[in-house]
This record gives structure tokens, sequence and C-alpha cells, in this order.
């Protein structure tokens, strides 16, 4: 019966008509088994999910209002501010700024260049550093978005941004005009509301989030070889022109955006200086800080060797190598893994060497009890017990997360990949041979043995050539840098000319005669296991194609060097008239080839952060009380190690910078760029004056608390079509800037280092959508749309005009430092006229409305975004200490006759790549896997977010 009527039914259109059957478009099936059994007896449920909800549920929004309720209105003037910067109460700087000096950012806020009329409009924070605040901004003029680093507003830290500010200028623009040197590109700096801002390129995930995605399983040896070639070619450039970084961690050096292969660059030069002037002696984030600076020896370029080394073993391991939780304990790990200790004679010049050490002369021999030499030097380092008789407190000791002791052992002994064949396996374990080799080189107690950027970039590991014996390189030479205009002879027939160097490993055969002309002899450059071929310094085959080593794409970038080695023969013509620096003594002429470009061409792909859609719901009934979620927790999210400003940088470092400022504040010229005033009077701010429990001096929220602007009432700075400059603006007030000295009292102190109780990360931390695929996954976001724009290109516009215009703004600005040898922080501005803006249009401070809205989020809330110098700057490795003002009197680097007239250029063709995305679905795929070995060989993670200071 029931049969029949069915065949009954089929037979009736009409009544088939009727069944309903819900459309594909309204209802997804839970998913489809490869069969097309889309029910949950196949097994194979799973929930599709294309794209965010979120984006699904926002897009067209005030479209979607508009068909529910054809009354609605959208007014952008009525939507809340959602602010990016915490606490986002004006308390200083007439109501732009909030007690920790920084701007109150909120998205959309304008940042003007006056100078260049260019407006940067505040999308997202990406970041929280020392200095002040990362923001990723739109830029309309080049449909483009960069990082704009807002530094906070307050002369030390103003002084130190335009450090820099001129490095960048010298090291892009001076020796890397190409960006083939993997440093990120300083686009633009202009002065806002007395804000130093800095713009970049807009780079993605830094290598630390990078091996936090990989679960702390250390990346693939490919990427530690790609990256540790990249990082080389980025030392060599700043070895050249005599800089140091300084502060060289996975933290700061940052992904690329949609480059392939992966492609790096390094950021933060907020805490570089001049090889030949070193200004401070403290330096360098505990993790990587070389044994020079820990000991308080002299430093040179070769403190960012030691960091790098352990950057090279942190990739491949996953974990830092020397998780020091204090300085003791860094020593400690240092001594035990590499099985050696400082040399004595460093150890003899040291400053802080009797902190760590006894001498001969202390050692007693117990049986004989008389005094004897120790069998490893004249120095032996303290037991715990003897430190903690010494310091008065007992020395931090972090865990131990190898299970091995030596270098050898930990690198040897880490799980390999589960996945990799047995000739892959037999690689594997000639390439660790070769890395261990490699980081002896580094990781050297002696700086004078450590191997600079040029000897250790011919090292097989990095070459790709094969590992047969310890490397030895040449010995180092004076090296001159040599303007990269040079045109490289290309014969099809006889493959790639290039300028040669000579490798260690190159027979002599290979060499053409020496003499000093420039114009050197050809050497044919096979590309193809060209063993031992040409220019094993300085040159490099970065796409990891066979081990032509001398070969770096396929342009004529070169630097040349003169040795007495003599060249290998090989032709260089100078382009045009410009002049290549002259014969040095040093006959060597070893050259490098580096491409103009990465040739990977730019982004295809762009995500935007997160905009305001500016359709709140709260527009149909705007509320009486309007809550707004806290800031934006930026790329990284508040939880996120790489967020808090421990992270990133020192902040205890740079801090102690700007109690160094103001302790010298009486002698410096503000405004100058030199610092020879500085360092020459730098001895009372000698070794001593920062103890592991030092508490510094620091013009902290000194200024009076005015509860905001002014002005009330809501208003908004969002893309307003005509901004104008303000009308009755307001200047630097020389008046005010006197009481600098007076006003800078306030202090505050850093707690000592204390254990960290979360050794292993917050799972909170970690990405919860992470998986190998997406670390590979081209990004596909429906923001694709995009493309053609990056693909544009996008110049920011380098007329020299502009510069000298963006020029005078710092003038002014430096004006009122120099007249008056102090600048009040925390001066609020009276009148004037330097970049003010209708407050309505651009930057307008929060007014009483918006502090309303500031005051919604939960207090308790823990935010990376907490004033630094009330917190206690977490970080997973340890932290730059403060500042150890420099034995030697020093001025730092002094490029042009004032830091504001740098030749600088900003825009570079491939330094703007594309818009950000989400760390989770960067795209690397250069057909090397990341690599996540099988398992972790250690005990558990060090701290990340919550480490010890290292005062
Ligand atoms: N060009 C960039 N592209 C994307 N993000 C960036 C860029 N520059 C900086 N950031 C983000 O901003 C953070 C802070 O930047 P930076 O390290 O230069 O500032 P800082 O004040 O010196 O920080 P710190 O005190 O941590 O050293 C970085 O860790 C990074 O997350």
């Amino acid at each position: 019966m029931e049969e029949a009527s069915t065949a009954a039914k089929e037979d009736e259109p009409h009544l088939k008509k009727q069944t309903w059957k819900p459309t594909p478009k309204a209802f997804h099936l839970y998913s489809v088994a490869p069969n097309g059994d889309s029910s949950e007896k196949s097994g194979a449920l799973r929930v599709v999910v294309r794209k965010p909800l979120v984006l699904r549920l926002t897009t067209d929004l005030v479209e979607t209002y508009k068909i529910c309720n054809p009354t609605f209105k959208y007014s952008e003037a009525l939507n809340p501010k959602r602010y990016l910067t915490s606490p986002s109460v004006g308390v200083l700087n007439d109501g732009y700024d909030n007690a920790n000096s920084d701007l109150i950012l909120s998205v959309n806020y304008v940042l003007v260049n006056a100078a260049k009329q260019q407006r940067y409009i505040v999308k997202d924070l990406l970041g929280h550093g020392t200095f002040g605040q990362v923001a990723k901004c739109w830029v309309s003029e080049t449909n483009s978005y960069v990082a704009v680093k807002i530094i906070k507003n307050q002369p030390a830290f103003f002084q130190q941004a335009k450090v820099e500010v001129n490095i960048l200028s010298v090291l892009n623009e001076k020796y890397d005009p190409e960006d083939n040197h993997h440093i990120v590109r300083m686009l633009d700096y202009f002065v806002f509301q007395r804000h130093l801002c800095i713009s970049f390129e807009l780079l993605e995930t830094n290598l630390y989030e990078l091996i936090k995605m990989n679960q702390f399983r250390g990346l693939s040896l490919g990427i530690v070889q790609l990256f540790s070639r990249q990082i080389l070619r980025a030392l060599i450039l700043m070895k050249e022109a005599g800089i140091i970084h300084c502060d060289l961690k996975p933290e700061n050096i940052l992904l690329c955006a949609s480059v392939k292969p992966a492609e790096i660059k390094i950021i933060d030069f907020g805490s570089a200086c001049s090889e030949h002037r070193p200004i401070y002696s403290y330096i360098q984030s505990r993790y990587y800080r070389s044994p020079e600076v820990l000991l308080g020896h002299q430093y040179t370029t070769a403190i960012d060797m030691w960091s790098f080394g352990c950057i090279v073993a942190e990739l491949f391991l996953g974990l830092p190598l020397f998780p020091g939780a204090s300085e003791y304990d860094l020593l400690r790990r240092m001594i035990k893994i590499l099985g050696a200790q400082p040399p004595d004679h460093l150890l003899n010049e040291a400053k802080y060497t009797d902190k760590f050490f006894k001498r001969a002369g202390d050692i007693l021999d117990v049986e004989n009890n008389e005094t004897s030499f120790s069998s490893i030097g004249s120095f032996q380092v303290l037991t715990e017990e003897e430190f903690e008789a010494r310091d008065l407190k007992r020395p931090l000791i972090g865990k131990e997360y190898f299970n091995h002791m030596k270098l050898e052992e930990i690198v040897t002994n880490y799980p390999p990949s589960k996945r990799l064949t047995e000739e892959e396996m037999s690689k594997d374990k000639s390439t660790r041979l070769a890395m261990i080799d490699f980081l002896r080189g580094l990781i050297e107690f002696d700086p004078s043995k450590r191997w600079s950027p040029l000897q250790a970039s011919g090292h097989p590991f990095v070459t790709g050539e094969p590992f047969t014996c310890p490397y030895k390189p040449p010995p180092e030479t004076t090296r001159m840098f040599v303007t990269p205009n040079f045109k490289v002879d290309h014969r099809p027939a006889a493959g790639h000319w290039i300028p040669a160097g000579f490798s260690p490993q190159v027979s002599s055969m290979n060499r053409g005669p020496a003499h000093n002309s420039l114009h050197f002899q050809m050497v044919p450059y096979s590309h193809a296991g060209s063993y031992g071929s040409l220019g094993s310094h300085g040159s490099y085959n970065e796409g990891g194609l066979g081990s032509s080593c001398g070969s770096y794409g396929d342009d004529s970038s070169l630097y040349g060097y003169y040795s007495p080695a003599g060249p290998s023969g090989l032709t260089i013509h100078a382009q045009g008239a410009i002049p290549i620096f002259g014969a040095s003594p040093d006959a060597r002429r070893r050259t490098s080839q580096f491409s103009h470009g990465n040739g990977l061409g730019v982004g295809s792909t762009a995500n935007f952060g997160p905009m305001s859609l500016g359709a709140s719901p709260s527009q149909f009934t705007p509320p009486s009380n309007i809550q707004v979620s806290s800031g934006s927790p930026g790329k990284y999210g508040p939880s996120s190690p790489a967020r808090g400003s421990g992270v990133h940088g020192s902040p205890l470092g740079k801090v102690a910078v700007v109690g160094q400022f103001n302790k010298r504040r009486s002698w410096v010229h503000p405004g100058s760029f030199s610092t020879q005033a500085q360092e020459n009077n730098s001895s009372s701010l000698r070794q001593g004056n920062f103890t592991d429990t030092a508490s510094c001096s620091y013009p902290e929220g000194n200024a009076r608390p005015h509860g905001g602007s002014p002005r009330g009432g809501a208003q908004s700075n969002t893309n307003m079509p005509n901004w104008r400059q303000h009308r009755g603006g307001v200047r630097f007030n020389s008046v005010s800037s006197s009481n600098a000295v007076q006003q800078t009292t306030g202090s505050f102190s850093f707690s000592d280092d204390k254990p960290d109780s979360s050794s292993i990360p917050d799972p909170g931390d970690w990405d919860p959508n992470y998986s190998d695929e997406l670390l590979l996954q081209e990004d596909v976001s429906d923001t694709s749309s995009l493309t053609s724009d990056f693909a544009n290109g996008m110049r920011l516009g380098h007329s020299l005009n502009s510069g000298v215009a963006t020029a005078g703004v710092a003038r002014q600005y430096r004006a009122s430092y120099s007249v008056h040898s102090g600048y009040h922080p925390s001066s609020q501005r009276v009148t004037g006229a330097i970049q003010g803006y209708s407050n309505s249009d651009v930057g307008s401070p929060p007014s009483a409305h918006d502090l309303h809205v500031g005051f919604g989020r939960p207090p308790s809330k823990p935010s990376h975004l907490m004033p630094h110098f009330s917190q206690n700057s977490p970080s997973r490795f340890g932290h730059q200490h403060g500042l150890r003002p420099n034995y030697a009197p020093s001025t730092f680097v002094h490029v042009g006759s004032d830091w504001m007239y740098p030749n600088f250029h900003p825009p570079l063709p491939n330094c703007n790549a594309a818009g950000p995305r989400s760390p989770g679905s960067s795209t690397f795929s250069n057909s090397v896997p990341w690599g996540r070995r099988s398992g972790l060989p250690v005990a558990s993670i060090p701290p990340m977010s919550h480490a010890r200071k290292d005062y």
C-alpha cells in the first residue's frame, strides 16, 4: 500500500514539486566523504570551514542592515572608537598621550607626515615595544600597508629612535640600495603630535613565532640553512657599515610577506650602534648575549655573530641553546655546552670577571693548603655557593632542557623527522656535522677567533658544499666597502662570469693572477657543483640550487674587497663613473654577487587586519554607555609571548637607555645626533651603576594628569576626506623644555630575577589552528583581490623636497632640545603649530566621551599593553638589562651633518610586498618543509612570557 502511494506520488509531478529540500546555499552538509556519502556512517564526518564566520557574517553588513531595516542609515561618525593603545586615557601631551607617553591610537586614527602630505591610517596594532607602538597602517596614496613605529613622546626614546632612523638610512640607502641584504626597509619618518614615527615595510611573523607554530620542534635543516644564509647577508652588510645590531634574536627577525622561497628580514635597530663607538656595555637579550658583553669587555660586531650562532642553534633545536635564568646561569650553560670557558686574555681585561670567576691566586689547593693554578687557565668559574657568597644572593639557575650536555651531542641526538628517507637521513647526518662545525665558529668564546660574517659565509653549511673536514676560514682582512655598482659579465656560452673571491676551499688553480686593477680577470662559473669555485666568502646560492657557491641570483650588485690573496680572476666593470673605493694594501679582491632583488616577485595575497566596518548595531539604538572592548590584541594576540614588551625587544635595556639619557642630559646636546659629548662624559655611568637588582631613574609619569583633552564630545578621526592643519596648533615650547631636568626625576625599579613559574607555555599561547599544512598553505582569502594593488608597486614617493621638509619638522623638534639642554618629556603644549591638525581630522586625543569608552575594559585583565615601566617586562628570554655605559668614549655613528638629513629615498621596488597574513597561513612554499621533527628531546620548554629579569 505504502509502496503504491509512493509510486503514485512520483508519477504526479505537482506532488513532487511540493517536496521541500534545502538548497545547497542555505545549508551545507557537514561533509562529504570521498565516496560521496555524507552520512555519519561513512565515518568521514568533519566540519568544513571555509571562511571565518566573522568574515562571512560581516561582509556587506551595512547592506544587510539596510535590507532588514530600510530606514537604517549608516554614519561612520557614530562609531565608537576602538582603541588600540592601552591605557587609552589621555593624560599627557594635551590628551594625545597616555601615562606611558604613548600616542593613543584607535582604529582609523590618522598619522600625518605633513611634509609629504602623506596620511597613515591606523588599522591595527602589530606590536608594542620599549620604544613605543608599531601600528599597521594603510597608505591610500600607495595602496599599501606599512608598519609605523610610533615612538614614545619622551626625549630619550626620541633620541634613541633617531639613531635607528640614521642607521637604517645608512644601511638601506648607502649599503643596500637594492634591498638585497635582508634588512627591513625604512620608508619614511616624520614627527606627529610630538612622536617620532618611522614607517617600515610591512613584514610578517617573527622567527620565534614560527618556531612556536612548529610547536617548538625546530625547523628543518633546509630552512635553517636558508635563513642562516640570509641573516649572514645582513650581518655582512652591517659589518661593512660598522654597525652592531646589539639585539639580534628570533623575535627581531621577521618573515617577509608572500615571498617564495621564504625570506626574512632583520628589524629593530633601536639598540644598534657603531662598532667604532659602542655606547652601552650592557646590551643584548640574555639568551643571545655574548660572553664579552656579559663580562663587560670591549665588543665589536662579533657579538652579533654570537647571537647569530645562538639563533641558528635555536632554529634547529626549537629551543634556545643558552636559556640562562640569570647571567651566572647563562655563563654556566655556555661553559658546559661548549666545554670551554672564555680565554684568559678576555677574563684579564673584562670588568665583571670577578663577579663570575676566581683567579688563580684565589684557588686553594685543599690538600696542600696552598694556592695553585687551575688546569683550565688562570681563572675558574665560581660554584653556585661561591657565587652566592660573593654576590650575597643565590644565583638563579634555570631548568635543563636538553638531555645532553655538549653541543655536539645535543645536535646529533636531536630526533630527525620521521619522514626522512634513508638517503635523506644520511644527508641529514652530514648536514648536522656541518652545522656543529659552523656553530663552533660562531659560538666561540674568543671574539677575536669568532668568525666574521664573511668568514662564516664560506662554510659548507651555508654554501651547501659537501662537508668533509672542519672548516678553516681565511684570515679576516680589513675590507673596504665597494659601491655595489658593478656589472657582471654574463656569457651565455660559458656560464656566468662573476666576481670571485677566494674560497678557502678553492684550489689555487682556480685563481687568476693577482693584480691591482679594478678590472679582474674572468673566471667562468659553472652552475653545477662548483665545489671550491668562486668566492666562497660573501657569495651565495641562496636558493640552495646545488652547490654553486659564488652565485647569488643573477645580477650585478657586487661588493669588492681587496685582499693580499689576490683575485680569483674575474672582471668587474664599474658602472658609469661611480668610483670604486680604492686599493687597499690588502690586495685580495674578494667579491660576491648579490641579486638585485629576490627575484621572487611580490606577494600575491594580502589579508586585512580587522577594520572598522562601522556598522555597529549600536547605531540602531545608540547606547548611553558605550562599552568598547579592549584594544586590538594585534597580530600576535595578547597571550603571545611575542607581543609583550618583554619579548620582542629588550625593554629593560632600552629603558636603561632612557635612564642613562636622563643621567646624561645635563651634558648632552640633545638635538645633535652626535653623542660625542655624551660619551666623553660617560665615566660617571660606568660599571656598577646597574646591577642585577638595580633600579634606574626614569622620567615616568611625571606629567600632570589632566584627564584627557579638554575637547569633549565623541569625535571621529576616521576617513576624513579633507584633513587640514590645526588652526590653533601647538609648537614645542622652549620654556617648558628647559624644565626637563627637574621634571624627569621619577624613579622606578625592576624586581629581581625570579624563577619563572611557567616553564611550559600556556596552551592558550599556541595557535589552535596550527597544522603543518597551514604553515605551508597558500592563503587564499577573499582579500586576494588586493593582489593587483600590491603588484602595482608602491612607492611612497621620495622627493628630496619631502625629505627636506621632513627634516625641517624634525629640526623644529630638535631645536627644542638643543636650545635648552633638555626637553620636558611631559610638557604640555601651550601654543604653536607643530604637527597640529584638526581634532576631528587626525589624531584627535581622546575626548571625555572617549575616556569614558576607554574605561570600559576590565581592569583586571592582564594586558601586553600595560605600561612598560610598571610591569615586570616579561620575556621568554633574558632581557637586556640596564645598559651599562661603555668604557669607551664614544660618539654615535654620525652620518652626514645632521641626523635628519640622510639622503633618504624611502621606497624601493620590492619592499612593500603585500599585506599581512595570519601567521598560521603564511605562504612559505619554498619546497622546503619547515621541519617539525618527531619529538622534543627536552624535558620541557623554556620560559617564554614570564621570564626573569636580568638586572
Ligand atoms: N616592519 C614590521 N612589520 C611588521 N611588524 C613589525 C615591523 N616592525 C616591528 N613590528 C612589530 O612590532 C614589534 C616591536 O617592534 P620593534 O622591535 O622594532 O620595537 P621596539 O620598541 O624596539 O621593541 P622591543 O622593545 O621589543 O625591542 C615587533 O616585535 C614586531 O612584532
